[in-house]
């Protein structure tokens, strides 16, 4: 690993870290992540925080802990997240910030931008920017869900230079080692594929942890593609991250690509939501090869769901293949009327008045990656 190069990290703290006895706020283990903190800050390391634990913090609130139902569960998160919070503040004697996001937010490219400008607005102020999703908001639709995906999501948004997933075990095994006394811990993965999805099993079941190492996986997928290296690591022992500050792998490291995507490009892969769909000849997959990728109304068999000016779509091929995702400068009910023309002579006519359909400039290449 090459440290010297760190300029700006997102530390991701797992519930089981804030809440070792499954509920409550505890500073034990959070005190040598802080100390980690300042030492990186001391350095002149920029530090985003994404803190989990809010549910686990505030369930002590709540006395009927049968009730786990997701109303209740939200509660817990509102009432959590103060405590959460003021823990981690306690810890530090520089301010800290507090952002609460969902998939909403990061999908929609003005409130991206504008999380990102806040984002480089705190830390050139010395903030620590504390982020967490915003449990009580979110809806099936609008969560991430989880906040290892969270925590790529923002250390893409931040341009960060290393991702460091603190978790209760010492990184990624070739199979759940919870389940398997034989299981090896894997120290350096250098392509996330199949086989490393393979090994990952869920969160230990009644515990405090949401989506296991799979979600993990996937956070160092987003990650590794944007430049960004990812590791796990223990956070329950100092050691881990003494290491680091020595420059050594304390769990396992996820390689990250050395050329990266295109900032956009990858916000539209990793990070936006298609809001509809548009099925196409299969010879539009030749325009993909040749990198002309214009896509003309002739080529659309149909157009699925409803979107606007503006949101992101994926195209596909009759038979299921996804082939882009991109950014739709036509409305669904627009392409829909233009796509049903019989006269192809106004269809084309009117696509080079209006201009293209999609964009190539935001557009995230499905097969090429
Ligand atoms: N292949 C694996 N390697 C390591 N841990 C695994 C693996 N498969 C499943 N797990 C489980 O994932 C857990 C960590 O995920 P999770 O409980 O969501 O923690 P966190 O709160 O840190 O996000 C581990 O404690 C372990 O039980
Ligand atoms: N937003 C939730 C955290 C969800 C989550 O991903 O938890 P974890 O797997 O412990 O990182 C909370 O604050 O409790």
């Amino acid at each position: 690993m090459n440290r010297a190069n760190w300029k700006r990290i997102v530390i991701k703290v797992g519930s089981a870290l804030i809440a070792p006895n499954q509920q409550g706020c505890s500073s034990h283990y959070l005190l040598s992540i802080a100390q980690f903190i300042v030492k990186c800050r001391a350095e002149g390391i920029q530090v985003v925080l994404v803190s989990s634990g809010s549910v686990a913090a505030g369930s002590h609130m709540f006395p009927d802990q049968e009730n786990t139902d997701i109303a209740v569960k939200k509660a817990m998160a509102a009432a959590g997240q103060t405590e959460m919070i003021s823990t981690w503040d306690k810890l530090f004697d520089f301010p800290s910030a507090q952002i609460l996001l969902t998939h909403a937010d990061l999908r929609d490219r003005e409130r991206y931008v504008s999380i990102r400008e806040t984002l480089f607005s705190l830390l050139d102020n010395q903030i620590l920017p504390i982020v967490n999703e915003n449990d009580t908001v979110t809806t099936d639709k609008l969560k991430v869900g989880d906040n290892d995906n969270l925590s790529a999501m923002v250390a893409a948004a931040a341009d960060a230079d290393a991702l460091i997933i603190c978790s209760d075990i010492d990184g990624l095994y070739d199979k759940n080692p919870h389940e398997n006394d034989d299981a090896k811990l894997l120290s350096w993965v250098e392509n996330i594929d199949e086989s490393i999805y393979a090994m990952a099993g869920g969160a230990v079941k009644g515990g405090v942890g949401t989506g296991g190492m799979r979600t993990k996986i996937e956070a160092a997928e987003k990650a590794v593609s944007h430049g960004i290296d990812t590791f796990i690591i223990n956070g329950f022992t100092e050691l881990s991250f003494n290491m680091l500050l020595d420059g050594k792998n304390p769990g396992t490291h996820f390689q990250a690509y050395e050329v990266p995507m295109k900032e956009n490009v990858h916000w539209m892969r990793h990070t936006s939501n298609a809001q509809g769909e548009v099925i196409v000849e299969s010879n539009f997959e030749a325009s993909l090869e040749d990198n002309s990728e214009e896509l003309t109304s002739s080529e659309i068999i149909d157009v699925k769901g409803e979107f606007s000016v503006g949101d992101t779509i994926l195209v596909r091929k009759d038979d299921g293949t996804k082939l882009v995702k991109a950014k739709s400068n036509y409305s669904s009910c627009l392409l829909n009327f233009i796509a049903k023309q019989d006269n192809e002579e106004f269809a084309s006519e009117f696509e080079e008045k209006t201009g293209p359909i999609i964009s190539n400039q935001h557009l995230a290449n499905l097969e090429k990656e």
